[in-house]
């Protein structure tokens, strides 16, 4: 079943503009100048249930608009919008108790009270049946981990701590459709494959549709199958990251240590040098080129060491942002 159906999608904000200064002041009181931004152009895509599948794009790009127009809080300027068979925008209670949103920069948790005192609220806001809150409760607390802090002030938690809990608030209703915007920010590196972990077992176990924000690759790329990104109002790519790399990126980059001095010049025709002191040099060669160039060098020059990588990601990932056409992964 189709979870998140989106055609033509568009988004502008019409906006003023105000100078500094007396004169100024009075003047905006005759006249004010508009400006429009169009901070979502004509996107369409279709997620399936059971899907988790990330958003990325560049500051600005439109992409909290867009989650802003998935989960109704904004309207759309134009296009269509179906999610989970609503129209966001019509703000139906049946909608709003069937999607769940956690932020890793804004908390949704009282400060001063214990997180269970948060997640019971909860209970009561979406009337989650006794014998249900307390199942669902048991396994989220179970596959976080987190019983002992239970009854612990929100704000003496740790980051990592308050964002499990966020998780378990989010989920005791058991929501068809979780938006998760940067749900690793700031966490430690054991933290983050924790809650990685975590995401990936319950959207197995439970299929609930998610749709994530990063700005960590190692997020997207242990979790997603799907990426769409977005570049300027645009959507520029929807398909497998893992794939991204095929589609635009026809380099590798070798590195080089040398026994001996060797000049800069004589590498140059292998391709492009990233760096070279004479005794270690990075180069990018094509993907075509790439065996024979190796082989080439070992043969020819008094290597010590070679290591040959792929781009990464997050490099592929910027030149899309500087490109203007559409690429499918
Ligand atoms: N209410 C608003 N009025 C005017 N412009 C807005 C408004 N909300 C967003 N914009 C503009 O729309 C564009 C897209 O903003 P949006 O917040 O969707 O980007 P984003 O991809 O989420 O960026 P970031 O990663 O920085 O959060 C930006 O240029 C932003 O300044």
């Amino acid at each position: 079943m189709t979870a998140i159906h989106v055609v033509r999608l568009a988004k502008s904000f019409t906006y003023y503009t105000k100078e500094v200064g007396m004169l100024h002041s009075i003047k905006n009181l005759f006249y004010r100048k508009s400006l429009t931004k169009e901070a979502v152009k004509n996107i369409s895509f279709s997620i399936e249930e059971g899907e988790m599948v990330a958003f990325l794009g560049p500051n600005g790009a439109g992409k909290t608009t867009t989650l802003k127009m998935l989960s109704g809080i904004l309207h759309p300027t134009d296009g269509e919008l179906t999610v989970l068979g609503f129209k966001p925008y019509e703000r139906k209670k049946e909608f709003k108790k069937q999607f769940a949103i956690v932020m890793g920069q804004k908390s949704q948790l009282w400060a001063d009270l214990p997180a269970a005192e948060s997640i019971l609220l909860n209970k009561y806001i979406y009337q989650v049946e006794d014998r249900h809150y307390k199942q669902t409760l048991n396994e989220l607390v179970e596959l976080l981990d987190v019983k002992h802090i239970m009854n612990v002030q929100v704000r003496r938690l740790s980051l990592g701590e308050r964002m499990k809990m966020e998780l378990i608030a989010a989920l005791i209703h058991k929501p068809r459709l979780l938006f998760l915007d940067e749900p690793t920010i700031g966490l430690d590196i054991v933290t983050q494959k924790r809650v990685r972990e975590f995401l990936k077992y319950y959207n197995e176990q439970h299929r609930t549709t998610i749709i994530l924000t990063s700005h960590y690759m190692k997020d997207i790329e242990d979790l997603c199958k799907r990426t769409l990104i977005i570049n300027d109002g645009r959507l520029v790519f929807d398909g497998d990251l893992k794939r991204i790399d095929d589609v635009l990126n026809d380099t590798k980059i070798i590195h080089l240590k040398f026994k001996q001095y060797v000049a800069i010049s004589r590498l140059q025709s292998y391709g492009k040098i990233r760096h070279s002191d004479g005794f270690q040099a990075t180069l990018e060669i094509s993907k075509e080129r790439i065996s024979m160039a190796s082989r080439d060098l070992l043969a020819s020059y008094p290597v010590e060491d070679i290591t040959i990588e792929d781009i990464p990601i997050e490099d592929v990932v910027l030149s899309l942002y500087q490109r203007d056409e559409r690429v499918s992964g």
